[in-house]
């Protein structure tokens, strides 16, 4: 799959093409050390042994992308690369907006003539190709990766290792830290139906009643993951984060416990830190929630407050 696709519009004389999206697949255009630039071949000519080897035309998409470099219109790209998991297939991402800086023309093995277009990422645009790039790179060699304090958090008990990263400060990570694959229930955390359950309605619900959905809550509930946890230990406060936390109820050997979930707030593209609100200082606990007191915030947000608890 490659090619360009383009709108006909009514220029200043004549109607012309120009282009609207690029689909490079990767294997005859350049990629270039900067993920941030592309330089693309355009299409035609022939490079097929059967066929007698021609020049590329400036017509349809090549003569798109010569109008659009005129104008200076963004583009569409999409750029394709191998998979590491399958040799035939392809991996297509949507790299957001491009524009076209350069053209020129170059002599193909065949010795005829081809267009090349340098085309060159818009900036302020949330990763795609270059985070695809780095975690195919972190696949390879994990050592690669900046920041890197341990390769598998998790020592083996997740199939897909955990890196420990820290790419902020000199900070290592905890001294005494057991990863744990799943979750270990605290009696402190076992939910029981509601026993003053007090409901107007007419049907036929009764205190105690096996389906009632009320439960006493265990509270305050405290939650220590200092040495032992899952990820979610590692989560960072953000005054704009992207997940938010709720208490959901899950059975466990006929037991009800409450647990603590995160879900997501918006779109959160590949290779984003999770983040959530630490939340407000309760006034019956010295000190904030966690008895530590304010804490100066460097989650580095437009909205940040400047503290969390
Ligand atoms: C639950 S831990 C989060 C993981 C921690 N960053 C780590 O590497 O172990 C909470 C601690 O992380 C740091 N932290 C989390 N969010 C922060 C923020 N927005 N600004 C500054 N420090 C933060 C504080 O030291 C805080 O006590």
């Amino acid at each position: 799959m490659a090619g360009i696709d383009y709108l006909i519009v009514r220029g200043d004389r004549e109607e012309e093409p120009l282009a609207t999206s690029i689909v490079s697949s990767g294997y005859y255009d350049n990629a270039a050390d900067d993920t941030d630039i592309l330089i693309y071949s355009g299409h035609g000519g022939s490079s097929n042994k059967n066929k007698e080897a021609s020049d590329q035309k400036l017509v349809r998409g090549n003569l798109a992308l010569e109008r659009s470099l005129q104008k200076g219109n963004e583009v569409r790209v999409i750029r394709g690369l191998k998979d590491a998991n399958s040799p035939t297939t392809k991996i297509y991402v949507y790299d957001g907006l491009y524009t076209i800086q350069e053209s020129w023309v170059e002599k193909a093995k065949t010795g005829c003539n081809i267009f090349k277009y340098k085309i060159v990422r818009m900036s302020g645009q949330p990763g795609g190709f270059s985070v695809w790039k780095s975690v195919a790179q972190w696949k390879e060699s994990v050592s690669s990766r900046v920041g890197l304090i341990l390769h598998d958090l998790t020592l083996a008990a997740e199939t897909i290792p955990v890196a420990l990263v820290n790419d902020v400060d000199g900070e290592r990570g905890p001294t005494c830290f057991t990863y744990l694959a799943s979750v270990r229930y605290s009696k402190s955390f076992k939910l029981s139906h509601q026993t003053s359950f007090a409901c107007n309605c007419r049907n036929a619900c009764q205190s105690g009643d096996e389906n009632n959905e009320e439960y006493d809550m265990p509270y305050p509930l405290v939650i220590s993951a200092r040495n032992v946890g899952n990820v979610a230990r590692f989560m960072n406060h953000s005054c704009e984060p992207n997940t938010f936390w709720q208490p959901v109820v899950y059975e466990n050997n006929s037991e009800t416990y409450l647990n603590v979930a995160f879900f997501a707030m918006r779109h959160i593209p590949p290779m984003t830190e999770l983040t959530y609100d630490y939340g407000t200082p309760r006034d019956d606990v010295p000190g904030g929630s966690n008895g530590h007191g304010r804490m100066r915030c460097l989650c580095g947000s437009t909205r940040c407050k400047g503290y969390f608890v």
